[in-house]
């Protein structure tokens, strides 16, 4: 099995060296070669098996002799013991044929620990195999920040930087990434927004003396790792619905595209998916691409979803490297375009190929609160306000399709932001007893102008302590 960029400039590499190498050296992002696929008979024999079994059955694939069956599994085992849920990600009824997929069971409360555990695993596994030691850089609107410090507190071989839009995060989200006592941690709060974060890091992966210097890894869904471990709850939510013998939508509360684009190759893998919804906030880049071929920057707004206020969506581009067949050269140029101009238009056969696979819909703020409500009220689920999101966007899709079971993915959980959740609904989610005191813990945080040279001199100084 091979990766290969999408920008087609970048050589070839293992499972291994995508995983640990995070953006391609032309500036692209890994995806496999060819896909691999499942019949309907082996996605059947899913049903009634562990979260940890799909998870090896539908992985293991991609990972092909990166690891042997049973060290796989044994990294398997290690990522999902500390899930608070038996099921890992157990799904629940809203109403008739629409699920919630409860994805905030993890160590850090937000579907990015379904990822993160196993990449942290995998990647451990890796730089003890090497001796090598690595500095990870993410960027976050919120959760993979937590979720990456959760994974790799602590190590010796690992110092891990956490760049977060300064103010633009909910107060837990900041107290999770602020308040570990790990010297390895450093959290990060740039002054700007996730996009701007997300920029430099990029731009820190381009800069090549910088990136061989401090042996730079990535944990966002740059990486393919993160990519392909949220593609095992397609599979495991989809069969609870009677999957393989029926069709299958997903909606996905959606920033930076990655979690809906695992439901993509889910579905290139022979799952047979319907509809992927993507959900959007008042950021509202993607549904406007899809609804009139209009992926424009407006800017940022803040919104009561903050992890999805995001306008460049980092994954898209895989989704267009599908769309256009594959051609590096065509998604090289819409990323230029992207970066000159802030726009780009999609060509007519590429945006057919999109809408083959994926609706879209969106929810403005009033709309998320009311969601929150009713929610509670209708099915007695207190929704985060992504998950709200995704769950007026999947009422509103499953309207037009209602025979198709529809499956929303909640994507954190609503303690994460108690504020809007209160405004909404006037409960206020208690933390689970293990974080129960995070207000208390004392933060540690350097404040950052949004600015690669003052970024990575920090890095630099930082890393040789
Ligand atoms: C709670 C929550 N919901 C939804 C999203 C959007 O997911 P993605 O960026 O994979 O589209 C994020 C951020 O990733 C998130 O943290
Ligand atoms: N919403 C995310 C943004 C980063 O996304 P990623 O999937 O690329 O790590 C967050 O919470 O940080």
């Amino acid at each position: 099995m091979r990766y290969i960029s999408t920008r087609g400039q970048a050589p070839s590499l293992s499972f291994e060296e995508a995983m640990m190498t995070g953006l391609a050296r032309d500036g692209g992002l890994y995806v496999p070669e060819t896909v691999p696929t499942m019949t309907a008979d082996e996605i059947a024999a899913l049903a009634g098996k562990s979260y940890e079994e799909i998870a090896f059955a539908v992985m293991k694939p991609f990972i092909a002799d990166t690891f042997t069956d049973e060290e796989f599994r044994e990294l398997i085992a290690k990522a999902y013991g500390s899930f608070g849920h038996i099921a890992r990600a157990p799904l629940v009824q809203l109403a008739p044929n629409h699920f919630l997929l409860e994805l905030f069971h993890g160590p850090t409360l937000a579907f990015k620990d379904f990822a993160m555990q196993i990449i942290g695993q995998m990647m451990q596994a890796a730089l003890a195999r090497s001796g090598k030691r690595i500095t990870i850089v993410g960027a976050t609107s919120g959760d993979t920040g937590s979720a990456a410090i959760e994974a790799f507190r602590g190590l010796d071989n690992v110092d891990v930087f956490i760049m977060y839009p300064h103010g633009r995060v909910s107060e837990v989200q900041r107290r999770q990434m602020t308040t570990s006592v790990e010297d390895n941690v450093h959290a990060l709060a740039v002054e700007g927004d996730f996009d701007d974060c997300q920029s430099k890091l990029k731009d820190m992966f381009n800069d090549f003396d910088f990136r061989d210097e401090v042996h730079l890894a990535g944990v966002n869904s740059i990486n393919w790792g993160r990519v392909l471990a949220q593609v095992v709850y397609y599979f495991s939510s989809a069969v609870s619905v009677g999957a393989p013998h029926r069709k299958v939508s997903f909606t996905v509360p959606t920033g930076n595209f990655g979690d809906i684009f695992a439901g993509f190759i889910a579905k290139q893998m022979g799952l047979p998916i319907d509809r992927l919804v993507i959900a959007t906030n008042q950021n509202d880049i993607l549904h406007r691409c899809m609804e009139s071929n209009d992926y424009a920057k407006k800017g940022v707004k803040p919104s009561i979803s903050p992890s999805m206020d995001i306008e460049v969506s980092s994954n898209f581009e895989r989704a267009l490297f599908w769309a256009h067949d594959k051609d590096g050269a065509a998604v090289s140029s819409l990323m230029d375009e992207l970066k000159n101009s802030g726009s780009f238009r999609i060509s007519d056969n590429a945006m057919a190929a999109l809408c083959e696979n994926y609706d879209s819909g969106k929810a403005d703020e009033e709309t998320t609160s009311i969601t929150i409500a009713s929610t509670l009220t209708e099915s007695g689920e207190l929704l985060c306000p992504h998950s709200a999101v995704g769950v007026h966007v999947g009422y509103a899709h499953q309207r037009h399709n209602p025979e198709v079971p529809m499956i929303t993915l909640a994507t954190a959980h609503p303690a994460k932001f108690p504020d809007a959740v209160e405004n909404a609904s006037g409960i206020r989610p208690p933390l689970p007893p293990r974080m129960a005191d995070l207000y208390e813990r004392s933060e540690r945080v350097t404040q950052v102008p949004n600015d690669l040279a003052a970024l990575q001199a920090i890095i630099r100084e930082r890393r040789a302590r």
